[in-house]
């Protein structure tokens, strides 16, 4: 099953700009990827915030994007098979969720078909914004996640996993510990945001609940 991270610093492209060259630079060199630790992530942000005073709905807005343009390079709509482009954005209680809904936005703009699972909705404006944004172009809100990890595999071409990010600490709490069960088995491939949710953002993958 092909797992991808998208995290907006570990996509870095050396564009080409010879035509002859554009199937060598779509067919991304995975050895090339590079990741920040979650300090070097978290002083970004925080540089973005003090020195540049972007705001989190900014950050959050570029973020999401990025994804969605990586995620549209990595799985090209007109290769997906199942309904049209019908995805799965799977979106957390934090910033990380609010990233998945900018995504789903911007990936319904490029054609897709995304529905969206957000169970846990902080009550902040900028997270009921994005609700309604998304609702306002017609993006279903599941009232719950098939636990059949077969019935998404049947049902959606990818699963973008935005439950948590880099504050994300194990075990996963009892109202996400089935979803994230459920998504271990899927069979189709899931394309993270940031860090594949339940691993140990400078570890990885270390324990049974991770997707
Ligand atoms: N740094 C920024 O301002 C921005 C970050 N971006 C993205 O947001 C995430 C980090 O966001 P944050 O809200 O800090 O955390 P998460 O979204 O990873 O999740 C926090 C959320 O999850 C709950 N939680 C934590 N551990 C567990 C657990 N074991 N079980 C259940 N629930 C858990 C916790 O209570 C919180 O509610 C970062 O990765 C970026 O993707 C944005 O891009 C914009 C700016």
């Amino acid at each position: 099953m092909e797992r991808i991270t998208v995290n907006r610093f570990s996509f870095r492209r050396k564009g080409s700009h010879k035509k002859k060259d554009e199937a060598k630079e779509n067919a991304f060199d995975f050895s090339k990827m590079t990741h920040l630790s979650q300090e070097e992530a978290q002083q970004i942000d925080e540089e973005l915030f003090t020195e540049y005073a972007f705001s989190v709905d900014q950050l959050m807005e570029l973020a999401g994007y990025s994804c969605a343009v990586a995620i549209a390079k990595t799985f090209p709509l007109e290769k997906m098979t199942r309904d049209s482009g019908a995805i799965l954005v799977c979106c957390g209680p934090g910033n990380n969720g609010g990233d998945g809904m900018v995504a789903a936005r911007h990936l319904k703009l490029f054609g897709y078909k995304p529905s969206i699972f957000y169970p846990k909705r902080p009550n902040k404006p900028l997270f009921q914004s994005l609700v309604k944004q998304c609702e306002g172009m017609d993006m279903p809100f599941l009232s719950f996640l098939p636990s059949e990890a077969s019935l998404i595999s049947d049902s959606y071409n990818l699963v973008v996993d935005a439950l948590f990010g880099f504050s994300f600490k194990g075990p996963p709490r009892s109202d996400f510990a089935s979803v994230l069960e459920t998504l271990k088995n899927v069979e189709v491939p899931i394309a993270s945001i940031d860090v594949p949710s339940g691993w140990d953002v400078e570890k990885g993958c270390e324990d049974v609940y991770s997707v």
